[in-house]
Order: C-alpha cells, then sequence, then structure tokens
C-alpha cells in the first residue's frame, strides 16, 4: 500500500511511514532523516522522561554515594553500563562519588601469591601481608580500573584512597560471629572522615573514586570493608542516598528462598533481623543501617549484574532492590 492510497483509512501522516518508500522530507546534509510512527513507544518515553522529573529534582546539586562491589564488576557490559550511569549523574547535575570494593580481585591475587583467603562475618581475616596485597590490589589495580572505565567519557574521574590527604581515620575492629566478637586481624572500621579531599573534587566538577585502605592513629594501614567506608563516607557528605551494587538481587528475608526479596525496610526492623543474616550481607546491611541512622535518607542494595539497575533504582518510583529507609518512616520512596 502506497502512502497517498493510506491518506484516507489512516489517520497516520504519509511522511513518517517508514514501511513503504518514504516521500522526501527533512534532510541533512546528503541523509535522508526518516523516523518510525509509534505512537505507544512515544508515549512510554515521554512517561520515563516525565516520570524521572521529581527524582532529578530530588537529587540535584546532592551528593549520591556508590559503592562499586567487585562481584558487580565482572561483567563488561556492566562495566560499561555503569560507567555511562556514573556520567549521567553527573551530566544531570548530581554529584556521584564511587567507593570501589574488590574482594574477587585481592581473593584471586592471593590465590596467585599461594594465600588462602578465609572470611569471618564477612570480613577478611586480615594479616600483615595480606594487608599490603589488599592495598596493592584496591589502589594499584582497582582504582584505575574503575578511574579508566569512567574517563572513557571524558576526564572526570579521579582516584583516591583512605589515606590520602586524611579522607579515613581507621581503628581495628572485630567481626561478629553468632553475636560474639570474634578478631579478624588488621581490619579496621572508619572512626573519623575528613571529606575535604573528596569535596574538593566535586566542586572542580570530578567524580571521586576511592578505594578503602585507611590509616590508624598511628599511621598503620588497615583493611576497611567497602560497604562499611562507604556508609561512613555517604555519612560525612551528608549523601542523599547511598546505593549498593552487588551479586545479588537485594536482601531475601529468608535467604536463599528467591520469593522472599525485601522491597522496604526500615532501620529498626533491620537493626532486628541484622544479627540473623548470612555472612557476605552482615557488613553490607550494617552499612545500610549505619547510613540511614546517620541522615542519609535512603539507602539501596541493587543487582550490580543487571545493566543501568542503578538508573532504573534512582529515577523510578517503582525503584529496584531493597530500601533501607530511616525508622517508621515506610513507603518512604516518594521525592521530597
Ligand atoms: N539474606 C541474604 N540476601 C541476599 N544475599 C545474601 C543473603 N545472605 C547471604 N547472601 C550472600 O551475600 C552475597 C553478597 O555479599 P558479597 O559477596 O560480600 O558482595 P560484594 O562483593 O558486592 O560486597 C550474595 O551474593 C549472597 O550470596
Ligand atoms: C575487611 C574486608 O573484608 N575488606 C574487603 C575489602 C574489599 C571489599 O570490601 O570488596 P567487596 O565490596 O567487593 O566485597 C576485602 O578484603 O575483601
Amino acid at each position: 500500500m502506497s502512502t497517498s492510497e493510506n491518506t484516507h483509512e489512516d489517520p497516520t501522516p504519509p511522511d513518517v511511514r517508514v514501511d513503504e518508500p518514504a516521500p522526501p522530507r527533512r534532510r541533512i546534509g546528503t541523509t535522508r532523516v526518516m523516523r518510525t510512527y509509534d505512537p505507544e513507544g512515544d508515549a512510554r518515553k515521554v512517561a520515563v522522561l516525565t516520570g524521572a522529573l521529581p527524582w532529578l529534582r530530588e537529587f540535584h546539586g546532592n551528593v549520591v554515594v556508590v559503592k562499586y562491589g567487585g562481584h558487580a564488576m565482572v561483567d563488561e557490559e556492566c562495566r560499561r553500563a555503569f560507567a555511562e550511569d556514573m556520567v549521567f549523574l553527573r551530566t544531570c547535575g548530581i554529584l556521584p562519588v564511587v567507593v570501589h570494593g574488590g574482594g574477587p580481585q585481592i581473593t584471586e591475587m592471593l590465590g596467585r601469591l599461594g594465600i588462602e583467603s578465609e572470611f569471618r562475618g564477612g570480613l577478611r581475616v586480615t594479616t600483615d601481608e595480606t594487608v599490603e596485597v589488599v592495598r596493592m590490589v584496591l589502589t594499584g589495580q582497582v582504582t584505575p580500573e574503575v578511574v579508566g572505565l569512567v574517563n572513557q567519557h571524558g576526564p572526570l574521574a579521579v582516584g583516591l584512597s583512605g589515606e590520602d590527604g586524611g579522607l579515613f581515620t581507621a581503628e581495628r575492629t572485630t567481626a561478629v560471629v553468632d553475636g560474639q566478637p570474634v578478631d579478624v586481624g588488621r581490619v579496621g572500621d572508619v572512626v573519623a572522615v575528613d571529606p575535604a579531599p573528596v569535596t574538593a573534587l566535586l566542586a572542580a566538577g570530578k567524580i571521586p573514586v576511592v578505594a578503602t585502605v585507611a590509616p590508624d592513629r598511628d599511621g598503620v594501614v588497615h583493611n576497611v570493608n567497602a560497604d562499611t567506608a562507604a556508609a561512613a563516607l555517604a555519612v560525612a557528605l551528608g549523601a542523599v542516598k547511598l546505593v549498593v551494587l552487588t551479586d545479588v538481587e537485594g536482601l531475601y528475608a529468608d535467604w536463599p528462598d528467591r520469593d522472599s526479596l525485601v522491597q522496604q525496610i526500615d532501620a529498626a526492623e533491620l537493626a532486628e533481623i541484622l544479627p540473623t543474616l548470612d555472612a557476605g550481607m552482615v557488613p553490607k546491611m550494617a552499612a545500610c543501617l549505619r547510613a540511614v541512622e546517620g541522615g542519609v535518607k535512603r539507602a539501596t542494595v541493587v543487582d550490580g549484574r543487571t545493566p543501568h539497575a542503578l538508573l532504573l533504582e534512582m529515577f523510578t518510583t517503582e525503584g529496584t532492590g531493597t530500601m533501607v529507609v530511616p525508622a517508621h518512616a515506610l513507603d518512604g520512596k516518594e521525592p521530597a
């Protein structure tokens, strides 16, 4: 059917049909520009864009800390999507700060050196020898990789660690197993944050990318879990949101029952179930709790294996993953 025959029975303007040779229309140079007539698709796109508006308003000019877990870094497509998401946020006038992990990468390097990895309560048992490898892998391998990914889009990302400019001060900590404190060696908690090195980068329009080794008050370097460090930094920066990218859809109330994914949980309830959680989830959910109790409005655990899950989480009201909100603030995913 030609476009001219079509005019009486189909209200579609003839100049936007593509299933027939298109009549001459707009030209850029010598290239004919055509588009598909797809009102439903267009309406969906418009709904997505207008639906994002309250969230753009909510986040604009504010800091969002993104914890980029080592397990979320392994797939090439997801790595590219992560970098695009960071640049997307920055371009929207949001201030993303990346805190990266690297657990699997550290484990691999330790394995190559013939050192076995052991975790207790989600934290790596860290000897003096291990901490040197942790520092080397995080600052010498993972930070430059993450910086390089983002900088494929322009010179935006700058790497630094908890040792730089007094960013973090650590204090030796223990893991908690069955409610009991357990020694894990040179593992630290962040007890002080000087956000100045990060805020200076933000003021310069950069995306800080933070590795989480940190000195104690005597300058002795400690291995700090990246979830823990991300929470401490989010609080110190007055971040509006903490997003934790990992390798699972979110928190399962009854792990590993896949029907028990928690969409939203408040700080009071999370504090109650925290002691019952399994290894890897303990530092992660403790970090979300710490962030929210420290004034961050929302902390969300998101599946980093799904490309652009972060955008879906940040710019839709339904979101994705598990969101932790302050005590007694369920249904908190409404923009201010
Ligand atoms: N209740 C739970 N809900 C979801 N995941 C859980 C739970 N308990 C244990 N896990 C495990 O925790 C893992 C995430 O922790 P971890 O491997 O340390 O992630 P990351 O490297 O991103 O910090 C999940 O892949 C899952 O195997
Ligand atoms: C004390 C402790 O466990 N430190 C972590 C630091 C890296 C990290 O947290 O990486 P992910 O976020 O990828 O798990 C470790 O040594 O594996």
